[in-house]
């Protein structure tokens, strides 16, 4: 352990789904899984409960921020956010969600404070907050204004990015409905998002020159204009405007032909115009091992790619592998000078 080591916040999601288990699965296998140091931002109670439920020996310390990284070595640490929680493991109960936006909230006054060094987020269930009225579609939006809140005057433009062993994938409209997309696609966001893209693959995953591969919006990328005309009166002239700035974009391509392996060999990142345009493959190709990662924040944030599972709470069957290298990729990110 390095003495002034900092620990990963991690904020405990939607308490009826998987994060509760993840990071007690996680914790219990912290050696095999090389995991850097971390703490948990919830309530012990539940997750006391959730390990009984799992048949999991955890054991659990309640501990101040600065504590964490020599309990870590011996139990998992909790700082707790909120009051105590019944565990209901796949049951939505509306009365949490206080305590899931706080103990987002929560990590990220963490690192302000210096007490953490990155965030890693467990899954929410986003209906079950925009139902108690969380105005954000997600985690990705709500970590942009907590920055721009709390890093004023630092550029926050938060862009997401789905990262594998095998492909890279960042959608330019995230969450919103297919109808939509494309009124909201302009040449101006995909140029803003393809920059903050090159700009963190370069200085934060070590690229030197990214090539980024942009997806049309249309079928067959619009064949000239005859299926939809997006893609030559605003993604072509994106693709101009990066390419004059030095960025290595190419493109529109046709989406449903730039996934197959040996296309994947021409490019590092693929931008896509909407959601599940690129999480689908990402998600098919590298299900278990992706990481959900934030760029375009003043701080570290990652996430496991998948959601709250809700069949799985409670079985001790959830994966912990995405989970794990979050934990791992938000180590490498935070503290580039020890790898
Ligand atoms: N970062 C976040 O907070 C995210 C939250 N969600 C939320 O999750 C909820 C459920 O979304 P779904 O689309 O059903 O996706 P999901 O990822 O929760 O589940 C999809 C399928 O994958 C399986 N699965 C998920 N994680 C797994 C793991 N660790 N190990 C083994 N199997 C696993 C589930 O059992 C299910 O069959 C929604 O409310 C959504 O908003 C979804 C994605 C990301
Ligand atoms: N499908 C990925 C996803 O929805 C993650 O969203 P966020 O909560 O990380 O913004």
């Amino acid at each position: 352990m390095r003495s002034n080591q900092k620990p990963i916040a991690v904020s405990m999601g939607e308490p009826a789904g998987i994060g509760p288990d993840l990071a007690l699965i996680a914790w219990a296998n912290r050696k095999a899984l090389g995991l850097p140091p971390f703490y948990i931002r919830g309530d012990e109670a539940l997750l006391q409960e959730r390990a009984q439920k799992m048949g999991l020996n955890a054991r659990l310390r309640l501990v101040a921020q600065d504590e964490a990284v020599a309990t870590f070595t011996k139990a998992l640490p909790v700082v707790q956010t909120g009051p105590a929680l019944l565990d209901q493991p796949g049951v939505e109960a509306p009365e949490t969600a206080a305590s899931v936006v706080a103990a987002i909230e929560g990590c990220v006054d963490d690192i302000k404070s210096g007490h953490a060094c990155a965030l890693v987020t467990s899954p929410i269930n986003k209906a079950a907050l925009y139902r108690t009225g969380f105005a954000f579609p997600g985690h990705t939006e709500y970590l942009g204004s907590l920055a721009e809140m709390h890093w004023p005057g630092e550029p926050a433009k938060p862009v997401m990015m789905i990262a594998g062993p095998e492909l890279m994938v960042v959608p330019v409209t995230i969450h919103i409905p297919i109808r939509d997309v494309p009124t909201s696609l302009t040449t101006e966001l995909i140029v803003e998002t393809a920059e903050i893209t090159a700009r963190d693959l370069k200085t934060r995953f070590g690229y030197t020159s990214p090539r980024l591969a942009i997806c049309g919006l249309n079928p067959h990328a619009g064949e000239n204009g005859s299926m939809g005309t997006e893609d030559r009166d605003i993604i072509e002239p994106a693709i101009s405007r990066l390419r004059a700035m030095g960025i290595e974009a190419t493109g529109p391509h046709p989406a449903d032909t730039l996934f197959h392996p040996p296309a994947r060999q021409h490019y590092d990142c693929v931008l896509g115009m909407y959601h599940d345009q690129v999480l689908i493959p990402a998600k098919t190709i590298g299900f278990d091992e992706s990481v959900n990662v934030t760029l375009g924040l003043p701080f570290v944030r990652t996430s496991p790619d998948h959601g709250t599972a809700y069949n799985l709470a409670g079985t001790g069957t959830a994966r912990v592998d995405s989970f794990a290298a979050s934990l791992r990729m938000a180590d490498v990110l935070a503290n580039p000078e020890r790898f």
